[in-house]
């Protein structure tokens, strides 16, 4: 196995095909990660940022190595239910537009770092855990201590002494035997943690992967740099396509909406097409956050009042409900207002999977007038930060539905797009 990076890989872009003097000299590292199984996509995306932000100051520091970010498969997640639809060791061109996230930060999907490695190998997996905040103090910056793996409640790996390797599921593909695993309390930025772990391994571990990366927080969130880290999560273009295709057909664009576009600064001139975007989130938020959920029929009177101060009638419905919270919906808002939903046929889902529907209603409610989503959804944020890049007015943003019986309904915070 090459040490060196003497031969740039033809599966990674963003690279040169000969490598600088500098860049020759340094050893070609891989930094893995994955996220709580549990957690749902949008959640993920986040994730995804702390670590691409990460390790880009990482590259600009590390005058020894160079780091490929390798992008953990998606699936299972537990939100995506239709079992009839394979939907696990996806790949990430599936969704998002991968040249442009090379833009960013060298990545690369898992299944071309197993080819580049050739060996089904990953020298070193950091689990990461959380501290019992009762038991530290929280005035400290960052906080990390070896934990005993053997002591974690449902620990999903197991050391093989006789192997010498670790035996755990690396999104379902079978074979690939970590060499180490260790077990940290964390508390702190990526940088702060990440960094102070990383400094614990030598070159000869070429891959290091940290599980839980959720339970490492941002470095710079919302600043300068979160926001170009974020551009650069463009959508796949055949999602885009459909979801333009889409408002074509069942939204009729305005002629306005067509400025509207990804690269655009926060002008706050952007228009929307003539329709309101509600992000209805239920399923498990239903129980997740009961005090923050509204029923259909509190939903409804809550769109007739934003239909009047637009001077609209059409409503794009996202959600993760069912028909009949849908009928109901319909049912409470009465004659006179169209509802809008994105069903795409059964041969396009086999194909862009529950993840790709979701997206083209994400794209959907990026384009709407008027955006009123689900309180503290990641799926909600994720519009709201697309529309900032596009450059809406704050006031058609960051909206969320409320429930009546509770009394405390602040609307969402406004992250200001920083460029
Ligand atoms: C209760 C918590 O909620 C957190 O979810 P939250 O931030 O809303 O957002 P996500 O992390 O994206 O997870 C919710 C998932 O539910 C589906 N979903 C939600 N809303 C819609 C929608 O409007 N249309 C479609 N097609 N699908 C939707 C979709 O698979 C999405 O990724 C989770 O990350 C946590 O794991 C936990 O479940």
């Amino acid at each position: 196995e090459d040490v060196t990076l003497s031969v740039s890989s033809s599966t990674t872009f963003g690279r040169d095909e000969s490598c600088t003097r500098e860049s020759c000299s340094r050893t070609r590292r891989y930094l893995l990660y994955d996220v709580n199984p549990g957690e749902g996509f949008n959640l993920r995306r986040d994730v995804y940022l702390r670590a691409a932000i990460f390790l880009k100051h990482l590259n600009d520091r590390d005058t020894k190595n160079e780091w490929t970010l390798v992008l953990p498969p998606w699936g299972p997640l537990y939100h995506w239910q239709r079992r009839d639809i394979p939907q696990e060791g996806l790949p990430w061109s599936l969704f998002f537009d991968i040249l442009s996230l090379n833009s960013y930060v060298p990545v690369m999907e898992f299944d071309d770092y197993l080819a580049e490695r050739k060996l089904p190998v990953i020298e070193q997996i950091f689990y990461l855990l959380s501290f019992d905040f009762d038991k530290i103090d929280l005035q400290s910056e960052w906080l990390l201590e070896e934990a005993n793996c053997d002591e974690i409640p449902a620990f999903p790996y197991v050391t093989n002494p006789q192997e010498q390797h670790v035996e755990g599921w690396i999104w379902g593909y079978a074979g690939i035997s970590p060499k180490k695993i260790q077990c940290y309390r964390t508390l702190g930025s990526a940088d702060s943690i990440i960094s102070r772990l990383l400094a614990l391994t030598s070159t000869k571990d070429r891959a290091v992967m940290f599980e839980r990366f959720e339970n490492v927080l941002h470095d710079h969130f919302s600043g300068k740099e979160y926001w170009a880290a974020r551009k650069s999560m463009k959508f796949a273009k055949n999602l885009v396509e459909l979801a333009e295709n889409f408002r074509k057909e069942f939204l009729s664009q305005m002629e306005t909406d067509h400025e509207v576009t990804y690269s655009a600064t926060a002008t706050n001139e952007s228009t929307g097409g003539p329709y309101i975007c509600a992000h209805l989130r239920r399923q498990d938020y239903l129980r997740a956050r009961p005090d923050e959920v509204p029923s259909m029929k509190e939903a409804a009177l809550q769109l007739r009042h934003v239909f009047r101060k637009q001077s609209l009638n059409t409503v794009f419905v996202a959600t993760d409900g069912t028909d009949q919270e849908i009928k109901e919906l319909k049912g409470a808002l009465g004659p006179g207002f169209n509802v809008v939903t994105y069903r795409p046929p059964e041969n396009l889902l086999q194909k862009i999977k529950e993840g790709g529907a979701a997206i083209v209603e994400q794209i959907t409610c990026s384009h709407s007038k008027y955006f009123i989503g689900s309180y503290e959804s990641t799926f909600s944020f994720r519009i709201q930060e697309e529309r900032e890049l596009m450059g809406f007015s704050p006031d058609t943003t960051f909206n969320r539905f409320c429930k009546f019986s509770h009394a405390k309904c602040q609307q969402p915070t406004q992250w200001r797009v920083e460029l």
